[in-house]
């Protein structure tokens, strides 16, 4: 397992040393802007771009800086560990790449490159459903590097069924079931753009290349690439589906399922009743329901109802080291982040990846170190002042 105590060291002191910049910049809001200059407007907006006003964009990270962390000194931390275990796997960190979809709009090398980059590091890809290589690339590019499926659970059985046989055939351990996007939310900038990349193809590659989705075109591919458009779009997601459904998946896979977009403790306990073994507090990077809860301010109800009982990972607004470390001591085990290694994929591919993931690393190190701790189990909201109000 790699030494991230050492990320210090390689990222900072090297340049320090040598008088070598990094590659790439180490500030989040500077990297985004760099990869806004590499993306072509309709990219930027679809990665960028929250429901609505971006009201719940804002809610994100408001609630991220309405919370302060209060360190404590002279407690031998000389020596960190960041490791932590999911579902019985010992991870390197607390960190996992959220499932992002069509990211071949961004750079060329795609998921496959963001892959390679978590793999190389021993972090969790979750790969989208809505990707835009086929699940069984991806899988060749993690290698040995973990990995979890994030299914949109398709209208079809026999589609359903197929794309986790594939999974679990490609070595996906778990699946994370997004519950949050059976409908597409309101994005005024793709709207008014008339943007939206699966229209043309792009993120349809799992089902493409799907035996039982083929199965259901009238005609090949190439002959009415229109209607196999049409066809994904009218089983992409099924809004009709209910808490009882869950028993199909429990059926269909025998890995541990996540639930993706909870927001609500019952929701939560609804999860562990319906034999979930994880749920992630996330309200989809703000870009489903504008006005939304911010996920943070969320998680520490979900936490207080399951955690003890269930997986509580976290996504929404994560853009630091720091961030992570708030989100644990709110009771997540994990988090996931999204557009931070979206930028670094704009930015350098594989490369531009490894580095933003290195500097999350490298800054929760820091402030684990620089708070008192030495590793991310056992944190609790005691590290943190009374929130701010507002
Ligand atoms: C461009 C883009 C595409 C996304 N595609 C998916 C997807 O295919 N499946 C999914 O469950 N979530 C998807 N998400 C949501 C992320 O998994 C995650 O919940 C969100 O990005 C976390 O917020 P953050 O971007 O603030 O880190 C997407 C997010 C972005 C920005
Ligand atoms: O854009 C998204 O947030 C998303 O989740 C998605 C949905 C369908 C296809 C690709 C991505």
């Amino acid at each position: 397992m790699p030494p991230f105590s050492s990320f210090q060291d390689e990222i900072y002191l090297h340049g320090l040393l040598t008088g070598e910049a990094p590659p790439f910049g180490t500030d989040p809001a500077g990297l985004e802007d760099a990869a806004r200059e590499r993306m072509s407007p309709e990219a930027y907006g679809y990665v960028a771009g929250g429901a609505g006003t971006g009201a719940t964009m804002r809610a994100n990270r408001a609630a991220f800086g309405r919370r302060a962390l209060v360190p404590r000194m002279l407690r031998d931390v000389g020596v960190r560990d960041l490791s932590c275990t999911l579902f019985g796997t010992r991870l390197p960190a607390p960190l996992l790449l959220a499932p992002v979809g069509v990211m071949s709009i961004v750079h060329p090398d795609a998921e496959p490159a963001a892959a390679r980059a978590a793999a190389g590091l021993g972090l969790p890809t979750v790969l989208s459903t809505a990707s835009s290589t086929t699940l069984e690339e991806v899988a060749e590019a993690s290698g040995d590097g973990p990995r979890w499926f994030q299914l949109y659970w398709p209208k079809d059985r026999d589609v359903t069924v197929s794309l986790l046989q594939r999974a679990r055939a490609a070595g996906y351990t778990a699946l994370v079931v997004t519950l949050d996007t059976w409908l597409l939310g309101w994005r005024p900038r793709d709207l008014d753009r008339a943007h939206l990349p699966f229209l043309r193809r792009i993120g349809i590659a799992n089902y493409l290349s799907d035996p039982a989705f083929l199965a259901g075109l009238a005609k090949p591919v190439e002959e009415d690439p229109l209607a196999a458009v049409a066809h994904w779009a009218g089983m992409f997601a099924d809004p009709t589906k209910t808490w009882e459904d869950l028993a199909f998946l429990r059926e269909h896979w025998d890995g541990p399922i996540v639930l993706k977009g909870v927001l609500h403790p019952d929701d939560a306990r609804r999860a562990r009743d319906a034999g979930m073994d994880g749920v992630v507090v996330s309200n989809h990077g703000g870009r489903q329901v504008d006005g939304a809860v911010a996920a943070l301010d969320a998680l520490p109800a979900v936490a207080g109802a399951v955690g003890e009982e269930i997986t509580v990972l976290f996504d929404s607004g994560v853009r630091t080291g720091s961030d992570i470390l708030k989100a644990l001591a709110l009771g997540a085990r994990a988090v996931l982040v999204g557009r931070p290694y979206v930028h670094g994929l704009a930015l350098g591919g594989e490369a531009g990846v490894r580095h933003v993931l290195r500097c999350l690393l490298a800054e929760f190190d820091l402030s684990l170190a620089l708070t008192g701790h030495t590793g991310p189990t056992g944190l609790d909201p005691g590290l943190l002042a009374p929130p701010l109000p507002g």
